[in-house]
């Protein structure tokens, strides 16, 4: 699948948002990429995992034991693509703000791929990478649907994207005089 097949799918899921939206890095961007809009369709995500499985068996040599995705917006991507590596997934949540493995028990050594969504700095893989590291897993790879950095981001272990697809985004105290103009809203779970 390329990359205007995966942006097809979330324009025609009206994913794609236009406006002021404060990003989880704390980033300002003009655009959104609401994934849940896609993921509300099961064959779309279908679609999508299936692909990303298929790019994660050719990346990544030898056994997966483990996807997980960072909630909330990992979830089911994880879930979705897990299916179709035939592997268990889980999940790593925040309690306190920090990623925690808080519902699953997981054996030092495993090895295991992270499945995010969308990366734009990659703060919230390398966050998830450091978590499971401190319990001994061996990170093999990352992986997500739309990386909006365009191959930009590093997370310290190969990411493997669907699509790279590059969107502006601006620190708080740069921001263009058209995107200060809008009043900013932030679409993510990040500190709520
Ligand atoms: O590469 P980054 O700069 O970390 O940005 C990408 C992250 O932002 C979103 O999560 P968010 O924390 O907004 O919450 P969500 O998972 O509930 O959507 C998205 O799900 C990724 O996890
Ligand atoms: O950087 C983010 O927080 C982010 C960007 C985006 O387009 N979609 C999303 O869910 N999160
Ligand atoms: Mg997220």
């Amino acid at each position: 699948m390329n990359t205007d097949e995966v942006l097809g799918i979330f324009r025609e899921a009206g994913a794609v948002l236009e406006g002021h939206f404060i990003l989880t890095s704390g980033l300002r961007s003009p655009v959104f990429l609401q994934k849940a809009r896609v993921f509300m369709h099961a064959d779309k995500t279908e679609r999508l995992c299936r692909a990303l499985a298929q790019k994660i068996r050719a990346a990544v040599p030898g056994k997966i034991d483990y996807v997980v995705g960072p909630a909330i917006g990992g979830l089911i991507p994880a879930y979705e693509t897990s299916r179709h590596l035939g592997v268990p997934a889980i999940w790593v949540e925040r309690e306190g703000g920090e990623f925690r493995l808080r519902r699953f028990e997981i054996a030092r050594g495993s090895r295991v791929v992270i499945v995010e969504d969308i990366v734009t700095t990659g703060l919230s893989i390398r966050e998830t990478i450091e978590c499971l590291r401190e319990l001994g897993t061996e990170v093999v790879a990352a992986a997500c649907i739309i990386d909006r950095s365009a191959g930009k981001t590093d997370v310290g272990v190969p990411l493997i994207a669907l699509a790279e697809y590059e969107v502006p985004a601006y620190p708080a105290d740069r921001l263009p005089p058209e995107l200060a103009a809008i009043p900013a809203i932030k679409p993510g779970s990040r500190n709520i």
